[in-house]
């Protein structure tokens, strides 16, 4: 692997990630398998609160490992409470992993059973950070909300992110993309289970409250295979790699607890 250059791949992929972020055999790594009888139950953990209202999206970007939307995060207009945070966290991006066709890929696992793909909501301290870059570097600057995808029918509104991905199919493309409220793709029910955790990409950082969420939203598989018409190379590069798998598989719990809100 040259510089930062990491990827998916067999050279480049997790197991090779260690060489150049010796954190990725840290004792706090994402993604992890997720026991519901061995998370303990806490009554002090309340209820997700997600003030979207007045979030601002403002483009749709393939970096090369992922699509990812972007937010206006200069003011609180789009944040995640409550739960097991102390303070109100800002909207920064959100982006999936996924697998290749039939294969599941998602990060977390529930009891050694993986989904579809996974949706990562990614927020920041700003409370305490003054940018993304500090709180990402620091423990607990970040708070992600992980949300399953299991395949089934359509889902209503992710044909939003879908019909867009045409135009972010090369690394390195970027295109407005106004309007979008996430609350849209979030399941009915918010219960979920919380750990403290890392990145799930390099640099792997430790610095991530997870809160994942229990029950998936449902998408099609025709809504799915529309993500891995993505590729992971630039337009001018002369390999066309298609972007799937782009998952890390689950890491060591190494004595961390794991908590559920009910
Ligand atoms: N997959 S993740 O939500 O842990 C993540 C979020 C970022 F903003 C940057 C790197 C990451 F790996
Ligand atoms: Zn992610």
């Amino acid at each position: 692997m040259t510089g930062n250059q990491w990827g998916y791949g067999k050279d480049d992929g997790p197991s090779a990630w260690n060489t150049n972020y010796p954190v990725a055999d840290g004792d706090r790594q994402s993604p992890i398998d997720i026991l519901p009888h061995q998370a303990r139950h806490d009554p002090n953990l309340g209820p997700i609160v997600l003030n979207y209202d007045r979030c601002t999206s403002i483009n749709i970007a393939n970096n090369g490992h992922s699509v990812v939307v972007e937010f206006e995060d200069s003011d609180d207009r789009s944040v995640i409470q409550g739960g097991p945070l102390d303070n109100p966290y800002r909207l920064k991006q959100f982006h999936f992993h996924w697998g290749g066709k039939g294969c599941h890929g998602s990060e977390h696992t529930v009891e050694g059973n993986s989904y579809a793909s996974e949706l990562h909501l990614v927020h920041w301290n700003a409370v305490k950070f003054k940018t993304f870059g500090e709180a990402a570097s620091t423990s607990d600057g970040l708070a992600v909300l992980g949300i399953f995808l299991e395949t089934g029918d359509e889902h209503r509104w992710l044909h939003m992110i879908t019909d867009a991905l045409y135009t972010v199919k090369f690394k390195g493309s970027v295109t407005d993309f106004k309007g979008f409220n996430p609350k849209c793709l979030l399941p009915s029910s918010l219960h979920y289970w919380t750990y403290l955790g890392s990145l799930t990409t390099p640099p792997l950082h430790e610095s991530v409250i997870w809160i994942v969420v229990k029950e998936p939203m449902i998408v099609s598989e025709k809504q799915l295979g529309k993500f891995r018409t993505l590729v992971f190379t630039g337009e001018e590069e002369d390999e066309r790699t298609r972007m799937e798998n782009n998952f890390r598989p689950p890491q060591l719990l190494k004595g961390r607890t794991v908590r559920s809100s009910n």
